[in-house]
């Protein structure tokens, strides 16, 4: 172990030749053996191997196994072949140049425990390869790669002359120089570079000086040309004053008066120029200071008028707020009133009953008016008082009549369903409160009316009307103002809404249009009448008047209606003794009239159903008669002592539903988004 000292061989069957043999730098060839995983080197020379035994000799013993490079090392240290070298990864490792047929360098690789090729990049930075290629570089300075002189290097088993001579026979001698040659040519090329840099720089500087030189030349001229003009003028001065002394009186005689006098008046010039330049002076002064205290009025105003933009802009702001806040006080009002006027309404009652006396100058009259509520009724001897919301007496005007439902009117624009039935016998002047003659009209034209100003005054809120008529006879439902022959109408209802399909709607603005509308379906009605050979008192005759309104403001919608029924005579069949088709129209009056009663009864004692599909009548008059509605009854009664009976029959009647409650109401409206 270590060194070149000998050690004992191993047993013959521990030992297998290598094929691996390295030249030592003392001349020596070492052969390599591997005897249990260790490398043994041995002087051939000196030892006859046997194929079958090792025996003694020079030798180094190299480890194979991992970690043991240290000690590998310390057998190498005198040995010029084994070196040192870092690789990446790897650290530093271990060469050695070995020798097979030719030498080769291999790094011994701990982690894989063997000797490996080591590559041409980094082979050059072994010692032993290092010495020779400076050897070679030395001897051929035109050589430069080291690279390449190292592969020469292996194939001429790392013998410098070899390589040298190999080149030399290539190259011939020019190689000796190149390198020098190179040096040099570089060398004078750096030397011109730096030379004409330095010319470049002298050029720039020359530049720089003729740029001097001609500014100075033209200052030089300038300088001359002033020089020649001051010489001029300095020449022309000098023969003024020499013209002037010449002219001088050549004693000191007394100055002549002509000469003072233009003395003088060239003084006064003077004078008055001074005076008028210093007047310019001051009222340009004067002039500057007035435009300043402009300027500074301006710039006052100037900030007067910003500040009145903002003033104004805050007060845009402010009267936004207020507009908001009163738009918030509108709608805040609006439905306080709402509120209020529902609650009046609920404590008089959804339906008011109110009882119209026809007049009757012909007739003594069993009836009495004892209060604007009471009527008084003497029948058979016996005296029957009954209270109404308001009882017209005979002398009662057809204004005084409407004023009564003027505030159903008010309902109906603030978007309720509100309906006005008149009911009474045939005579007792029906048509009279609710039609009336042209020239004193009843209360359908007075409500329209009433309601057409009560839509004007509202002018935040634009109202849409629209006007139909039907009239119903023997059960049939006809349309009134249907341009088309057939005029029966079927009612269909969707939950709580009842609508008639077909059912003409005229849209009106003014109060002779409705008037016109309402003349034409009068017509139609008269005409209808006549073919079917009936009175006009057989059917009922509804005029229904939708009104629908949009507030600008709190964008509140609102759908009411008004709806204005005269009802067909109330009186009895058996009075009437009818037959054939008039006991077929009565028979169908008494049972519309019969079934109002009952909608009457059953909504008085709140029943959880109400009839109203048992006829025509209360089938189109349901929006009207429930929860959602305000009605107006008038019962009319004639004075006629012959009718007490039917009147008796109406009265009481009338004063049986005024006790009648719909239920809480409520106002079809909805909020649309406001448009801003
Ligand atoms: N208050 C009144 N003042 C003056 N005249 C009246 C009054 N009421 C009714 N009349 C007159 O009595 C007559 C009958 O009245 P009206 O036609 O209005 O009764 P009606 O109840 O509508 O009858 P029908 O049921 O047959 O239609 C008419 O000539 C009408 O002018």
């Amino acid at each position: 172990q270590g060194g070149s000292s000998a050690s004992t061989l191993a047993e013959p069957d521990d030992i297998c030749l290598a094929f691996e043999s390295f030249l030592h730098n003392d001349g020596t060839l070492y052969t390599c053996i591997t005897q249990s995983g260790t490398k043994l080197y041995f002087d051939e020379t000196k030892v006859q191997l046997n194929k079958r035994s090792a025996t003694k000799g020079p030798k180094f013993s190299v480890s194979t196994s991992p970690g043991t490079a240290e000690s590998m090392q310390n057998s190498l240290v005198e040995d010029d072949r084994a070196s040192g070298l870092w690789l990446p990864g790897k650290g530093v490792v271990m060469t050695y140049i070995f020798e097979a047929r030719t030498n080769i360098c291999k790094f011994f690789d701990p982690d894989s425990g063997a000797w490996l090729v080591l590559p041409l990049q980094w082979e050059v930075n072994i010692d032993f390869v290092k010495c020779r290629l400076q050897q070679i570089k030395e001897a051929l300075p035109g050589l430069t790669d080291d690279k390449e002189i190292t592969a020469a290097l292996r194939q001429c088993n790392y013998d410098p002359d070899e390589v040298i001579s190999i080149y030399l026979a290539i190259f011939g001698d020019s190689i000796k120089k190149n390198r020098w040659m190179d040096l040099i040519t570089i060398q004078r090329e750096r030397t011109i570079e730096n030379l004409q840099q330095t010319l470049k720089c002298k050029d720039r500087k020359l530049e720089n000086l003729q740029e001097e030189n001609n500014r100075l030349s033209q200052m030089v001229q300038y300088l001359n040309k002033k020089l020649s003009e001051l010489e001029i003028d300095q020449n022309e001065a000098l023969e003024k004053i020499r013209a002037l002394q010449n002219k001088r009186p050549k004693t000191t005689a007394a100055v002549p008066a002509n000469a003072t006098s233009a003395h003088s008046i060239n003084s006064q010039k003077l004078l008055n120029l001074n005076k008028a330049t210093h007047e310019l002076n001051i009222s340009n002064q004067e002039l500057k200071a007035a435009a300043n205290i402009k300027f500074s009025e301006m710039g006052q105003l100037m900030t007067q008028l910003l500040n009145s933009v903002f003033k104004l802009k805050d007060a845009e702001l402010g009267s936004t707020r207020e507009v908001e806040e009163l738009r918030t006080l509108y709608r805040k009002e609006a439905l306080e009133r709402k509120l209020l006027y529902d609650k009046l309404q609920e404590i008089r009652g959804n339906i008011r009953v109110f009882c119209r006396c026809r007049g009757d100058s012909n007739t003594t009259s069993s009836l009495t008016f004892p209060s604007d509520e009471e009527i008084l009724v003497i029948h058979n001897g016996s005296k029957k008082k009954l209270y109404f919301d308001k009882v017209y007496a005979p002398d009662s005007t057809q204004e005084e009549v409407f004023e009564g439902t003027l505030p159903i009117i008010t309902s109906c624009v603030d978007g309720f369903s509100v309906c006005i039935l008149a009911y009474g016998q045939t005579g007792s002047g029906k048509t009279y409160t609710m039609m009336g003659p042209k020239d004193n009209p009843g209360v359908n034209i007075r409500s329209i009316r009433e309601l057409l100003h009560l839509c004007q005054k509202r002018e935040t809120i634009k109202y849409t009307l629209k006007i139909s008529m039907l009239e119903i006879y023997n059960e049939t439902v006809q349309d009134l103002l249907s341009k088309s022959n057939n005029h029966h109408l079927e009612i269909r209802t969707w939950g709580k809404t009842i609508s008639i399909p077909g059912l003409t709607e005229i849209e009106v603005t003014t109060e002779d249009e409705i008037r016109n509308v309402m003349n034409l379906g009068e017509k139609n009605r008269t005409i209808a009448s006549t073919k079917m050979n009936i009175e006009s008192s057989r059917s009922h005759l509804m005029l229904i008047l939708r009104v629908d309104g949009v507030d600008s403001i709190s964008g509140v919608v609102s759908h009411g209606s008004l709806t204005v029924c005269d009802l067909a005579g109330s009186e009895r069949i058996s009075k009437t003794e009818a037959t054939g088709q008039r006991l077929v129209e009565a028979a169908a009056i008494n049972k519309s009239l019969t079934s109002l009663g009952q909608v009457f009864m059953a909504l008085k004692n709140s029943a959880l159903h109400i009839p109203y599909r048992n006829s025509k009548l209360t089938h189109l008059l349901q929006p009207c008669l429930s929860g959602d509605a305000k009605a107006c009854v008038f019962v009319n009664i004639s004075p006629d002592g012959n009718n007490i009976g039917e009147t008796m029959n109406t009265l009481q009647f009338g004063s049986s539903i005024r006790q009648v409650a719909l239920g809480k109401v409520t106002q079809h409206v909805t909020t649309i988004k406001k448009k801003k």
